[in-house]
């Protein structure tokens, strides 16, 4: 992958640990039943179910459909970015803190077919003061399948006020915008 160093963490970084309470070996859920990235409720999102084994990686999965292509029979690449920022914001979650995408880097390797079930695996690799360091592959439609997408990102931790103070509302503060209900 071509990466920036802007998304590899600082020479020295410790490894991170898992949070106490991270959820492991369970269905994570969705954080928001309207989430494009995985919420049951969206109508046209992409549904992403995932599930952790360590509290800092996740494995998700996402069917492309007719309603994600971009050339006709295949994936559209932001679409394919969706799902792995999805899958990354997943690993943050575990780390039971509010973050937001800062930088998301993809690389394209292979054409995702109409029909195809992506296997998406995200990590962190560091925290550093708000800073969470996050890598993520896709895979077509085994654990061991060819890759066909590769991420990496910086997220940005904020305060829980963030998402008020610029979305109108959370935490079942404003109908229909529950978070975890
Ligand atoms: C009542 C309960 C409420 C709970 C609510 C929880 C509900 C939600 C739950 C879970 C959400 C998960 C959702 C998953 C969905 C997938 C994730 C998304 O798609 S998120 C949407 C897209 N992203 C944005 O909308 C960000 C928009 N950008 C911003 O808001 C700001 O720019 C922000 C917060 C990223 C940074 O702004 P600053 O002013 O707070 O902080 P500064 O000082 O600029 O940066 C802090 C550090 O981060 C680095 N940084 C910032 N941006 C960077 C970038 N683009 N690349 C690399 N580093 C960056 C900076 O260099 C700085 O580093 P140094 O501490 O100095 O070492």
């Amino acid at each position: 992958m071509n990466r920036s160093t802007l998304t590899v963490p600082p020479a020295g970084t410790p490894q991170p640990e898992p949070h106490p309470e991270a959820s492991v070996g369970v269905p994570l859920g969705p954080h928001y039943a309207r989430c494009f990235g995985c919420g049951p409720d969206h109508p046209t999102g992409l549904h992403l179910e995932a599930v952790s084994h360590d509290g800092l990686s996740v494995h998700a999965e996402f069917t492309v459909g007719d309603l994600h292509q971009g050339a006709p029979g295949l994936a559209h690449g932001g679409v394919l970015a969706t799902a792995i920022d999805e899958a990354l914001g997943m690993v943050v979650w575990l780390l039971r803190k509010p973050y937001v995408t800062g930088r998301l880097e993809t690389d394209y390797l292979r054409p995702v077919p109409v029909g195809t079930t992506l296997l998406i695996t995200t990590r962190c690799t560091g925290v550093v003061g708000r800073k969470a360091y996050l890598e993520a592959e896709a895979r077509l439609d085994a654990p061991d399948g060819p890759v066909a997408v590769r991420g990496a990102a910086v997220f940005v931790e904020v305060p829980a006020a963030h998402f008020e103070r610029h979305g109108g509302g959370a935490g079942g503060m404003v109908p229909g915008r529950e978070v975890n209900p």
